[in-house]
C-alpha cells in the first residue's frame, strides 16, 4: 500500500493575462499597475517594436533587389540583421520585468523552407532572445511552428526544432512557451498579416497551390509538431505549450492529449467567446469543462486573454474602475444558449454586428467583461473530490515503492493508510460476509469453543485488527483474534490497543509471518487459522510482495475451511503518455542511473492513454438544419485496461509442496531456478504479452499499473477493491489508499494510427528477491503483414528488486 502525506484543500487559483497580438503602447510600470488595478495578474510585452520589423523588412527587400538571378545564395551574403538598438526595443531591465511575458515577433517564420527567410528569422529569434534574457525576463511566449508552406508540410520543423533547442542555451533561465493552436488547420496560417516574412519566401523553395484541395485539419497535426520540437529539446523542462484554445473545442481525445503535456499558458482569443442572452461573453460548456480539468493539475496553467480590446483607463489614469471580482450574478454567467455560434469556428455575421453593439454597451457597465467572466469561473469552480483533496500535491509526484517486508514502516505512514475512507470498511464487509456465510454452511472452526479463528497477519497499527473484531459482532459469529506483525514498533502499539480498546481479546503476535507457527494452544501445541486476514497489496498488486508473505503463512491455515481475505489479486496494464513524469525522471537519471529501470508508485494525473476504448456513440445534433454526429467533449475516453496475471490465496497445496521440495536445492527439486536460487519461488513468476490497439497517434512514455483484488466471494457475491480507472468508481469508489505505478520506457515510444503495441511484462524472482522486466514493441499491418516498427530497451528493476 502506498499513499501520499497531504489533505490539500485549497481551491484552484487562476492567474490571469492580458495580451494584444498588437500592443500600441510600451509596456510601463504605470501600465502594468494600470492592469493590476483591472484584476490582470501579468501583462505580455513584445521584445522588438514595429520599427524594427520595418527595418528587417528593408533588409530582405535590398537584398532581393540586388540578388543576382540564377545565382544560388550560397554565392552572394545573406543579409546580417544588425544588433538592436533602443528604438528597436520597448524592453529595458527593470524590477517589474519578472511580472511581463515577452513576446518574439510573430512575423518571422523560422521554419521556412526558403533559406533566406529561415536565416533571418533565426537571426531576429537570437537577438530577441538574448536580449530578453539579458533584461531579466523569465518567460517568453514563442510563435508555434508554421506548418504549411504551398504544398509543402512540416518541412521547416526540424529547423524551428533546432531554433528554439539553441534559444533553450542562450537564455539559460528563460521559460519558453511554444503558442500552438489546438489542430492544425492550414486555412489560420492563411489569415496572417502581409508583412509576415513567410509570404516573402521564394517559389522555388515553396510549391504553390491552388485553391484549398488536399490540406485538410489534421486534429493531432500541432501535437505532432509539439511533439518534434520537445523531443529535439530532450523534453527541457523549461519548454511548454501555450495553447490557443480555438472557438469550437476539437474532439476529447485531441484536448486530452494537450491536457498530458506540459501547459503553461491557456491562451483565450477574443472570438473564442460566445455572448448570452444578457450579452455577456461566456464560454462555451466544453471550455470551461476543459479549463476546469486544466486549473486541477499541480502546476495549472495560466490564462491569456487574447485581443479583447485594450487595457481599460489606460490614458487616462485618474479614472476610478471597478475591479473583477468574479461576482457575476448567474444570468450573466449563464451559457450561451445557442448550440450554432459553439460549433461554428468562428463568430457568424449577425453575432458579430451584435457582438459590437454589446461591446460598447458593455464596456460602460463592466470595463473588463471576459475577465469578470474567468474570475467568475474560478470562483465557482466545483470542489475537490476527495482524492484531489488527498492527494493535492502529490499529483505526478514519483515515489519509489514502499517495502514494508524489508522496511519497518513509520507511525505517520500508517496514519495515512488509516485515513482511507472505503478500504477499511470493505474489509469489514468482507470479514461479516465470510463469518455469516461460515454460520450458514455449517463449517467447523479451528477453535475448541466454536470461535471462527482469525489472524491479521501484517496488522501495522491495527486498524483490521479492530475490524475483524467489529465485523464478528455484524455477524453475531464468535471470533479468535490473533494480530500477527513483524514492525517491533508497530508491534507495542498493537499491545497498548489490546488494553485499550481490545479488553485483551486479541493475542499479539511479533514475528515474521512467515516463521509463526499458528495460534500457541495450552498444550504447547499449535493451532491452525480459518481466516487469514492481510493487507500487504502495493498499486501493482503484487509488487509488495503478498504471494511470498502469504505463502510463507498458508502452512497456518485450516486445511478444509481455511480462507484468505483477499481471495485472489490481478495485476492490470495500459500504455500511457506522461511527458512530465518523462521529464522528470531524465532530470533524475544523472543521480540515478536507475531511474528508467524503476517502477514509480505515483498519483497520475496529467497523462494521456494511448489506447482507449471505442466512445459509446453519441445522439445526433442538429447542426445548421443537418442532423450530425457530434463528437462527445464532455467525459474523457476510457482506457484499455488489460489483466497481466493473478495471484489467488491459499495457493494450491501441490503448488506449494513443489515449491518445498526445491527450496534448499534438493536433487528432486529441478536444479535451481531460472534466474537463480533453488527456485522455490518459481510458482510465484508471471508473464504477460498484452496487445494495445492505437486508434490515434500517439506517444507512450511507459505502462501504468493498477490492481483489482477480491476480498471475499461467497454467498451473497463479490467484495471488491480496484485501482484499475476502468472499474474502480463501481468497485470501490473514493479509495485513496494506493496509487497506480508506472513502468517508464528509456526512449519514448512512437505508436502511429490504427498500429498496435505490444507489452511484454515479467515478474522474476530468483528466491530472494522479485522484480519485473517489460518491454514494448509495435506494429502495424501493411498488406495483412504485421510489420514491426519499433522496440523498447528491455527494461528491468533487478537491481532496485523487492526484497524477499
Ligand atoms: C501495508 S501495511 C498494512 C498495515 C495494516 N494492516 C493496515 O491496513 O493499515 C503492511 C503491514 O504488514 C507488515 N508485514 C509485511 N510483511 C510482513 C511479514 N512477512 N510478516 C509480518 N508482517 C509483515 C508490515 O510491517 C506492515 O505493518
Amino acid at each position: 500500500m502506498d499513499s501520499p502525506h497531504n489533505t490539500g484543500d485549497m481551491m484552484p487559483v487562476f492567474y490571469i493575462g492580458q495580451h494584444e497580438t498588437t500592443r500600441s503602447l510600451p509596456v510601463s510600470d504605470q501600465v502594468l499597475r494600470q492592469a493590476q488595478d483591472c484584476g490582470y495578474d501579468m501583462l505580455t510585452t513584445p521584445i522588438t517594436t514595429p520599427h524594427f520589423h520595418a527595418s528587417v523588412l528593408s533588409l530582405l527587400t535590398s537584398y532581393n533587389q540586388n540578388h543576382v538571378d540564377g545565382l544560388s545564395d550560397v554565392h552572394q551574403a545573406m543579409p546580417i540583421v544588425p544588433p538592436l538598438k533602443p528604438v528597436d526595443t520597448p524592453l529595458t531591465p527593470s524590477d517589474t520585468i519578472s511580472q511581463m511575458i515577452a513576446v518574439t515577433s510573430p512575423w518571422i517564420d523560422l521554419a521556412s523552407p526558403d533559406p533566406l527567410i529561415a536565416h533571418l528569422s533565426r537571426q531576429v529569434f537570437n537577438l530577441e532572445i538574448a536580449y530578453a534574457a539579458f533584461c531579466g525576463v523569465m518567460t517568453v511566449l514563442v510563435q508555434g511552428p508554421r506548418l504549411h508552406h504551398g504544398l509543402l508540410h512540416s518541412q521547416g520543423l526540424s529547423q524551428y526544432a533546432r531554433a528554439i533547442k539553441e534559444a533553450l542555451t542562450l537564455g539559460s533561465y528563460l521559460q519558453l512557451h511554444l503558442l500552438m493552436p489546438m489542430i492544425d488547420n492550414p486555412d489560420s496560417e492563411d489569415g496572417e498579416d502581409l508583412s509576415n516574412l513567410a509570404r516573402f519566401a521564394r517559389g522555388e523553395y515553396v510549391e504553390t497551390h491552388n485553391g484549398k484541395e488536399g490540406r485538410p485539419t489534421d486534429q493531432l497535426g500541432t501535437w505532432d509538431a509539439w511533439n518534434v520540437v520537445r523531443s529535439v529539446c530532450n523534453y527541457s523542462t523549461r519548454l511548454s505549450v501555450a495553447l490557443n484554445l480555438p472557438r469550437r473545442l476539437p474532439a476529447i481525445g485531441v484536448q486530452s492529449r494537450w491536457y498530458s503535456e506540459p501547459l503553461r499558458l491557456l491562451c483565450l482569443p477574443a472570438s473564442s467567446f460566445l455572448v448570452n442572452a444578457r450579452g455577456s461573453f461566456v464560454l462555451s460548456k466544453p471550455h470551461q469543462l476543459f479549463i476546469s480539468r486544466c486549473m486541477r493539475l499541480r502546476n495549472a496553467p495560466w490564462i491569456l486573454l487574447t485581443d479583447i480590446g485594450p487595457i481599460p483607463g489606460i490614458n487616462n489614469p485618474d479614472l476610478i474602475l471597478p475591479f473583477s471580482t468574479g461576482i457575476l450574478s448567474p444570468g450573466d454567467a449563464a451559457d450561451a444558449p445557442s448550440p450554432r455560434s459553439s460549433l461554428s469556428r468562428s463568430p457568424t455575421p449577425a453575432e458579430s454586428a451584435q457582438l459590437a453593439n454589446q461591446v460598447s454597451r458593455k464596456s460602460k457597465a463592466d470595463p473588463t467583461p471576459h475577465l469578470s467572466y474567468i474570475r467568475y469561473l474560478q470562483r465557482n469552480q466545483p470542489p475537490k473530490s476527495i482524492i484531489e483533496r488527498f492527494g493535492g500535491g502529490f499529483q505526478d509526484y514519483l515515489q519509489s515503492p514502499l517495502q514494508p517486508l524489508t522496511d519497518n514502516l513509520e507511525s505517520i505512514t500508517y496514519e495515512v493508510f488509516e485515513k482511507d475512507p472505503v478500504k477499511y470498511d470493505w474489509y469489514e464487509r468482507a470479514i461479516a460476509q465470510a463469518l455469516r456465510d461460515w454460520k450458514t454452511e455449517g463449517k467447523s472452526t479451528s477453535s475448541t469453543n466454536g470461535a471462527v479463528v482469525i489472524a491479521v497477519v501484517g496488522s501495522g497499527r491495527g486498524p483490521l485488527v479492530t475490524r475483524a473484531i467489529q465485523a464478528g459482532h455484524d455477524a453475531g459469529v464468535q471470533v479468535e483474534v490473533y494480530a500477527v506483525e513483524k514492525n517491533p514498533n508497530a508491534y507495542v502499539l498493537l499491545q497498548r490497543h489490546n488494553e485499550e480498546d481490545w479488553r485483551g481479546l486479541v493475542t499479539i503476535v511479533k514475528t515474521d509471518m512467515r516463521a509463526w507457527k499458528g495460534p500457541l494452544l495450552p498444550n504447547g501445541s499449535h493451532g491452525r487459522v480459518d481466516i487469514l486476514v492481510s493487507e500487504l497489496l502495493g498499486s501493482f498488486a503484487d509488487n509488495e510482495l503478498s504471494p511470498e508473505c502469504l505463502d510463507g503463512v498458508q502452512h497456518v491455515l485450516n486445511q478444509q475451511h481455511g480462507i484468505s481475505i483477499p481471495a485472489s489479486y490481478t495485476a492490470h496494464l495500459t500504455p500511457i503518455a506522461a511527458p512530465r513524469l518523462h521529464a522528470d525522471i531524465i532530470a533524475r537519471f544523472a543521480a540515478d542511473p536507475n531511474s528508467f529501470e524503476t517502477p514509480w508508485v505515483v498519483m497520475l494525473h496529467q497523462i494521456d492513454y494511448v489506447s482507449t476504448q471505442e466512445p459509446a456513440p453519441q445522439p445526433l445534433t442538429e447542426v445548421n438544419g443537418t442532423r450530425q454526429n457530434q463528437p462527445k467533449v464532455e467525459t474523457p475516453l476510457l482506457p484499455d485496461v488489460q489483466t497481466a496475471w493473478s495471484f489467488m490465496h491459499p495457493c494450491s497445496p501441490s503448488v506449494l509442496a513443489q515449491s518445498n521440495v526445491r527450496r534448499g536445492g534438493s536433487a528432486s527439486g529441478g536444479g535451481g531456478g531460472a534466474t537463480g536460487g533453488d527456485g522455490a519461488n518459481e510458482h510465484n513468476t508471471r508473464f504477460a504479452k498484452l496487445s494495445f490497439r492505437c486508434n490515434e497517434r500517439g506517444i507512450c512514455h511507459g505502462l501504468a499499473g493498477y490492481f483489482e483484488t477480491v476480498l471475499y466471494d461467497g454467498i451473497g457475491g463479490k467484495i471488491e477493491l480496484s485501482t484499475n480507472p476502468v472499474t474502480m468508481e463501481r468497485k470501490s469508489k473514493d479509495m485513496i489508499s494506493w496509487f497506480p505505478i508506472f513502468f517508464p520506457l528509456k526512449v519514448p515510444f512512437y505508436a502511429p494510427e490504427n498500429s498496435e503495441l505490444d507489452v511484454s511484462m515479467w515478474r522474476q524472482t530468483d528466491d530472494r528477491k522479485v522484480w519485473y522486466e517489460w518491454l514494448v514493441e509495435s506494429f502495424v499491418s501493411m498488406g495483412g503483414r504485421r510489420v514491426r516498427l519499433g522496440l523498447s530497451d528491455l527494461h528491468s528493476s533487478k537491481s532496485n528488486g523487492c526484497l524477499m
